[in-house]
């Protein structure tokens, strides 16, 4: 035994230092391996395409870097990157397969989003995103992809279609004024009837309450007192919130469950609004009517329009809300601004009616709104690069090539954030800065060229709107007198929300009731 041990010993420490060798050269020669490839992809991301492609920006992680950062955080990752590479104007990011160009720079940024959509178009991505996000049917995402960027005199799809028709009601006119007016009163039925809570529960969550009532006086204007979102607000709320989930489009029922259960409870109440005829009711609005009667004109199934509508409705009210929600908090966190907007909405004594004041006096009231805009967007604008084989554009004086299918976004965040646009106090929140006079150029909430939101004179009269009824009706005291950072780790498809909970008390500042203002101001005030 003793023997065979030592032996058995002897024989190992006979082989310990051949093994060790082996191991080290073999670490030594796998670690070689390991940072020759390491550098040869991480040069083979720095080298352009053509010539003429965009800077390119490398990751440590080659190629997979900037996905992995977009994905854990989220919108901020290009924003930063943009921000902290202000001598690029457009650089590319160089991903597996392919390549996103950022641009930073609103002076390229015009020029680029007018190109044909020939060259650069969204429309391309619109069927895929719509089937992951909407859950449509394999039929209704064939009928979309038809003629999406038809040419004059060319036959024009489902998508080119539907957006004439929202862009000419939603545009200032008689149709946008009545849809306006319908909005006003609903808002102004929700703030009359609004009793703040007792004083021994009397905080509120702002966010929630400045989205209840934009998202009822919405679907109410647009759908009618039997709107089809009544009673279900909550699942609006969580087809909201994961969004990306069901955009990821990875088993949305399980990955992003939520979302996938309050989209379909969404669903099945449009369809069953719609099976009963609810959408020729008097009280609808026509955009609504127009909107049902032009997908069945292009062969949509009933459960399918359902899902169009439950789009549509989360256009008109999330990003209102959100930025309804920051005007109100940062007016009523600033003493002398809350003033000066009370001084504004009351200038003219002989009439005095919301609207009335509203017309007359917004020059504060605008700024605060577009500035709220400006600090909660950081949203892109989106295109593919059409031509498969890639192509070159002159842009001011200047040859950009883009990979065929590559992404080219447009960086609102970053264009938001620059000093270089607005100033040393970039950061801050001074709406006084659109008094003095602004490029809109570098102003991105509303995207711009072939997406620009259809919506946004609408949307900019009711955030003025609801902030004016506030500021006239409640005084609100903001718990812990902070605004907190917004979250912009998320993929940024609306206004950022805030990093924590904001809670107000609120109380009545004047009992009287919107609507008889005109009448009781003349003879009390
Ligand atoms: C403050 C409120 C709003 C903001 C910040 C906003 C912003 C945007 C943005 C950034 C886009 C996409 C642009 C792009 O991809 O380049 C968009 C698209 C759209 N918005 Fe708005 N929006 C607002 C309110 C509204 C309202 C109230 C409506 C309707 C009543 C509306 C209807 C739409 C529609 C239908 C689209 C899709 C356009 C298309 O792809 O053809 N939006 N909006």
């Amino acid at each position: 035994m003793a023997w065979n041990h030592t032996s058995t010993v002897t024989a190992s420490s006979l082989q310990v230092p051949f093994l060790g060798n082996l191991v080290e050269s073999l670490s030594v020669t796998a670690l070689v391996i390991l940072f020759t490839t390491y550098a040869i992809l991480y040069f083979a991301q720095t080298i352009p395409l053509s010539k003429n492609e965009p800077p390119i920006i490398p990751s440590r992680i080659p190629f997979l870097g900037h996905v992995l950062g977009m994905l854990f955080q989220g919108g901020r990752y290009v924003k930063n990157l943009g921000l902290q590479n202000p001598h690029h104007p457009i650089f590319t990011l160089p991903i597996p397969l392919s390549r996103i160009y950022i641009i930073t720079s609103p002076t390229l940024a015009l020029p680029l989003q007018r190109l044909p959509p020939s060259t650069l178009s969204f429309t391309p991505l619109i069927p895929n995103i719509t089937k992951r996000v909407l859950g449509l049917n394999p039929h209704t995402v064939d009928v979309i992809s038809q003629a999406m960027d038809p040419l004059p005199g060319q036959h024009i799809g489902f998508l080119a279609d539907m957006a004439d028709l929202v862009k000419s009601t939603l545009a200032p006119g008689e149709e946008m004024n009545a849809l306006l007016s319908r909005m006003e009163h609903e808002l102004k039925s929700l703030l009359n009837a609004y009793v703040p809570p007792p004083p021994s529960q009397r905080e509120i969550d702002l966010l929630a309450w400045t989205r209840n009532l934009v998202a009822l006086a919405t679907a109410r204007s647009l759908y009618g007192a039997s709107n089809p979102l009544e009673g279900i607000e909550g699942s609006f709320w969580e087809f909201d919130h994961g969004l990306g989930g069901l955009l990821v489009g990875i088993c949305p029922q399980v990955t992003a469950r939520k979302a996938y259960r309050g989209r379909e409870k969404l669903v099945q109440s449009f369809a069953a609004w719609l099976r009963n005829g609810k959408h020729k009711e008097a009280d609808v609005a026509p955009i609504i009517a127009n909107r049902v009667a032009m997908a069945a004109k292009h062969g949509w199934e009933l459960q399918e329009v359902a899902r169009s509508e439950v789009s549509f409705l989360f256009a008109g009210i999330v990003n209102t809300a959100t930025t309804s929600f920051w005007g109100v908090l940062q007016t009523f966190n600033d003493p002398k601004l809350l003033g000066g907007l009370r001084a504004e909405l009351a200038v003219d004594p002989n009439s005095k009616t919301i609207e009335a004041r509203l017309r007359d006096a917004k020059l504060l009231l605008e700024a605060v709104v577009n500035e709220c805009l400006r600090l909660g967007s950081d949203t892109y604008s989106t295109r593919v690069v059409v031509p498969k084989e890639g192509v070159e554009v002159e842009v001011k004086g200047k040859e950009y090539w883009f990979q065929g299918g590559a992404m080219v976004q447009i960086s609102g965040g970053t264009i938001h954030a620059s000093k270089e646009n607005w100033g040393e106090d970039a950061r801050e929140f001074k709406p006084e800065r659109f008094l003095k006079g602004v490029s809109f150029k570098n102003f991105r909430a509303f995207g711009g060229g072939q997406t620009l939101c259809p919506g946004r004179n609408f949307a900019l009269a009711v955030v003025r709107l609801l902030i004016a009824m506030v500021v006239t009706k409640f005084d609100i005291e903001v718990v812990g007198g902070k605004i907190p950072e917004k979250e912009d780790g998320v993929l940024p498809v609306h206004i950022l929300e805030p990093k924590e909970r904001v809670m107000v008390k609120v109380s009545v500042r004047d009992e009287r009731e919107f609507g008889d203002f005109g009448a009781t101001d003349k003879t009390s005030r």
